[in-house]
């Protein structure tokens, strides 16, 4: 079977990508490729990382206008991406000129709030009650505007999963008990994430700031 488990791949270096990759290629179902790595090595870099033979997931946080969304999209189509995230404040008219811009083998995923936030901070910047009230109201926005699913912490995934239950739900702000949060706000354990609906987990410092990300792939693995 294969795994729910997605690499975070947040660095410039193309061969530090690589070269984690490689370690950890058996334990984890795919690569997620930040904006951190797109930025500084773009569609050269992608076509790298897919020849590991690993599903590619873009996690590009589109968000602009329909137009420019759409035609960025489109820019990105011949890298063929198993998923593509776009942030759901962009809009109903976003969403949808997102996913018809997309190739048909591109998952395309609405990021709600993201998981380094908290009630305090979604007030900040305008937005009232919590994030499970927010996720969920724009997890309902994005199922309308057909996307294939949403991106959330495992704190509102069952939730998220119960409302929309054909939903790809990608949960990233994972961490193994014990694990440093770092800047993440609403953390839960991958156990917890996977039994509460998520479809794939994204994990990135617990495994590739360990001595040995190898092993912390696998400690990981065996917990689901
Ligand atoms: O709400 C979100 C959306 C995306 N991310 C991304 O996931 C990884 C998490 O990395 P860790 O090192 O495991 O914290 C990272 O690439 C983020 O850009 C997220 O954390 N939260």
């Amino acid at each position: 079977m294969t795994s729910p488990l997605y690499l975070a791949i947040d660095t410039p270096h193309l061969d530090a990508a690589q070269t984690l990759a490689q370690k950890v290629r058996h334990h984890v179902g795919g690569l997620k490729l930040g904006l951190e790595f797109f930025c500084a090595n773009g569609h050269h870099g992608v076509h790298e990382m897919a020849k590991l033979g690993l599903p590619i997931f873009l996690d590009l946080k589109l968000h602009d206008i329909p137009n420019t969304v759409a035609k960025a999209i489109q820019a990105l189509r011949p890298l063929e991406p198993a998923v593509l995230t776009v942030h759901a404040a962009g809009g109903r008219a976003m969403l949808e000129q997102a996913k018809a811009a997309a190739g048909l083998n591109t998952k395309v995923v609405a990021v709600t709030v993201l998981t380094s936030l908290d009630t305090p901070d979604l007030l900040d910047i305008g937005v009232g009650g919590t994030p499970h009230d927010q996720v969920v109201r724009l997890a309902a926005l994005a199922n309308d505007a057909g996307l294939d699913g949403i991106v959330c912490s495992g704190q509102e995934v069952k939730a998220a999963r119960a409302a929309w239950p054909g939903g790809f739900f990608v949960v990233p702000g994972v961490r193994p008990a014990n694990g440093k949060a770092g800047d993440q706000k609403r953390v839960v354990t991958p156990a917890q994430a996977l039994s509460d609906g998520a479809s794939i987990l994204v994990v990135g410092r617990p495994i590739s700031q360990s001595q040995d990300p190898d092993l912390a792939a696998r400690e990981i693995e065996a917990t689901l």
